[in-house]
């Protein structure tokens, strides 16, 4: 299948204003998904930025960390390690509590999922205010792993997330630079 290019792939995302809450300008990923040219073209992109971090696991939050996440997982030749909302894991868990743009959360990880010195890499859809990314650097590192680097579909650069993730390396396949 032939890429498509970035300015394609972003044109797929649709900006929904005010939504979930007025003053919110919400980037609707969907339509990435329902293109199989979308879709490919993401993973591949995620994939090419990632692979020189030698991964052996990729992190990711549900609910849309786990659309991505395992394809370029696989791609990557790394395993795929699941962050759940509180009660969903079954075994033993780590937990830390984060804020979002719009709320307060909580995410889980099976506390034997990543061993001591794993190479992790910390994926999502989407780098906002990077609540649910530094989340899951605390998770990884709670864990006794290293965050080689992190990884997204689309950084909304003006809300300076990447700032809550000083010190570990962070690439987005697309970015806005305004709301
Ligand atoms: O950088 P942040 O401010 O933390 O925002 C980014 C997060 O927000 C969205 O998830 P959301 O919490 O809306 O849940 P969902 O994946 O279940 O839709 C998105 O998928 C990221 O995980
Ligand atoms: N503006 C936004 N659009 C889509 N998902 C989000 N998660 C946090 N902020 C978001």
């Amino acid at each position: 299948m032939t890429t498509m290019s970035t300015t394609d792939l972003r044109a797929l995302i649709r900006d929904v204003p005010d939504f979930p809450k007025p003053g919110v300008g919400f980037r609707d990923i969907t339509p990435v998904l329902a293109s199989p040219e979308g879709f490919h073209a993401a993973v591949s992109g995620l994939t090419e930025l990632s692979r020189e971090y030698r991964p052996d696991h990729v992190i990711a939050a549900e609910a849309r960390g786990f659309l991505f996440g395992p394809a370029v997982a696989a791609e990557l030749g790394a395993g795929f390690v699941l962050a759940r909302k509180p009660g969903k894991l079954p075994r033993e868990t780590v937990s830390v509590e984060y804020s979002l743009e719009y709320g307060v959360d909580r995410l889980e990880v099976h506390t034997e999922a990543i061993g001591p010195g794993a190479r992790v890499l910390v994926h999502d859809d989407l780098l906002a205010t990077g609540g649910t990314a530094r989340a899951l650097c605390e998770l990884v590192e709670a864990a006794g792993g290293e965050v080689v680097a992190c990884a997204f579909l689309l950084e909304l650069a003006f809300l300076d997330g990447r700032e809550r993730l000083a010190g570990r390396p962070v690439h987005a396949l697309l970015r806005d630079d305004a709301e």
